[in-house]
C-alpha cells in the first residue's frame, strides 16, 4: 500500500484568541484549545489517509502555559504514525510575540484518528514514513502510546501489552 510522509500531513491553523474564548483569568478556555487541535489534527488525519476520520482518543494533553486574550496561536499538527486504520497525530502549539514575531511553545497533544468509510466502519490507511529525527523518535513511542490508550480504554488487556512491559523489563 502506498506510504506518505510526516510533512504530507503537516497542517498549521493558525487563529487569535477572542474575548469570548478566555476564562476568568483572561486565558484561553481549554476546551476551546481542545476543539481547535480536533479541527487541525482532523484534517492532518484527512491528508494521510484521504478518507472520513473520526477521533477515536485523546490520548494526551499537557496545557504548560496559559494563553493569554489576544495572543496569536498556532497549532502544528502532524501524523505521527499510522497503524492498520487508525493514524496517531500529534501537534505543537506556539504562542507568537506581537512585537517581536517570537515562537514560545504553548502545549503539546496526541490524539489518535481512525480512518472510516461512509457506513463508519474502520478502513486502511497508508504507512506513514518518519523523515526528522523527531519524527523518528515519536514514531518509534506511538506503539506504547497506542497500547497505553487501548488498555485505559478497556480494549486491550495489560497482559497483551508488550510494548508496555518492556519498559519494566
Ligand atoms: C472528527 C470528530 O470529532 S468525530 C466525532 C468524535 N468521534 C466519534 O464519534 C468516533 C466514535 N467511535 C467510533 O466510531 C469507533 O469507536 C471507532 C471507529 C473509533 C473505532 O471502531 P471500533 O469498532 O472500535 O474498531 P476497531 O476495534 O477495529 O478499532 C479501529 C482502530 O481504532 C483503534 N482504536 C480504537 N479505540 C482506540 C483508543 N481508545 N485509542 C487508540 N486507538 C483506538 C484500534 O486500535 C484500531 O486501530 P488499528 O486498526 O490501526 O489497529
Amino acid at each position: 500500500m502506498l506510504s506518505r510522509t510526516a510533512f504530507q500531513s503537516k497542517t498549521i491553523s493558525t487563529d487569535l484568541v477572542l474575548p469570548s474564548e478566555t476564562n476568568p483569568l483572561n486565558n484561553l478556555f481549554g476546551g476551546e484549545l481542545l476543539a481547535r487541535m480536533d479541527r487541525a489534527a482532523s484534517i492532518s488525519a484527512r491528508r494521510h489517509s484521504r478518507r472520513i476520520v473520526v477521533t477515536a482518543s485523546v490520548n494526551h494533553v499537557a496545557f504548560n502555559r496559559a494563553v493569554p486574550l489576544g495572543s496569536v496561536v498556532m497549532i502544528e499538527a502532524k501524523v505521527s504514525r499510522a497503524f492498520s486504520s487508525s493514524m496517531e497525530v500529534y501537534m505543537d502549539v506556539w504562542i507568537e510575540d506581537r512585537e517581536s514575531g517570537d515562537r514560545v511553545k504553548a502545549n503539546e497533544a496526541i490524539y489518535t484518528f481512525v480512518a472510516v468509510d461512509e457506513t463508519g466502519r474502520p478502513v486502511k490507511v497508508p504507512e506513514l514514513v518518519p523523515e526528522t529525527e523527531l519524527e523518528i523518535q515519536r514514531f518509534d513511542a506511538a506503539l506504547r502510546r497506542k497500547q497505553l490508550s487501548l488498555v485505559l480504554a478497556g480494549k486491550m488487556k495489560p497482559a497483551d501489552a508488550t510494548e508496555l512491559k518492556a519498559l519494566f523489563e
